[in-house]
């Protein structure tokens, strides 16, 4: 599928977002920070990481920005909204929303391939509203009532 995605100044000089191998399913995105500039994540701290990059999705898709696991298990850097969801009609810069559950400060710098956007596709709801809905085994069952152990306990 072809998307058009269009640089920003910020994004000038950078890769765009590419898949890192043949049978990767996201895109992986730079941090379009200004040149020479450190953002220290502090633990616990957040904060909204521009990409450089703006697309444009055909209709019936979303993009779902998404963490790295090797952000995450070397240095508790994720998404905090993850999957961020990037609708088809959203023409600003694609941002990630990133927060760090990690010990120590995290250094982001310009070029760093921060997060990850998977395209997929979206199925348009048509709520129908009822008096009664249908019975079912579980009802309204949820938050662990089949048990929590390995065993079904
Ligand atoms: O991680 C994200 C999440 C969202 N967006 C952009 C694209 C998306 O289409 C738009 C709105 O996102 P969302 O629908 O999650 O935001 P909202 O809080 O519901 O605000 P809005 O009222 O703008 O929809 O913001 C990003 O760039 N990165």
């Amino acid at each position: 599928m072809k998307i058009s995605i269009r640089r920003l100044t910020n994004g000038e000089g950078l890769p765009l977002p590419s898949y890192a191998s043949d049978g990767a399913a996201g895109l992986d995105l730079y941090a379009a920070l200004p040149a020479g500039q450190k953002l220290v994540l502090e633990p616990g701290a957040r904060d909204l990481i521009p990409t450089g990059v703006q697309i444009a999705l055909p209709a019936g898709y979303e993009a779902q920005l998404r963490p790295r696991s090797g952000l995450a298990v070397e240095h508790g850097v994720t998404v905090l909204n993850a999957p961020g969801t990037i609708d088809c009609d959203y023409r600003g810069e694609v941002k990630a929303l990133l927060i760090n559950h990690g010990g120590q400060p995290f250094e982001i710098t310009r070029g760093m391939r921060v997060a990850q956007l998977v395209v997929a596709p979206v199925t348009r709801a048509i709520l129908v509203e009822a008096e009664e809905l249908d019975e079912t085994a579980r009802g309204a069952g949820g938050f662990g009532s089949t048990g929590l152990g390995d065993a079904g306990e």
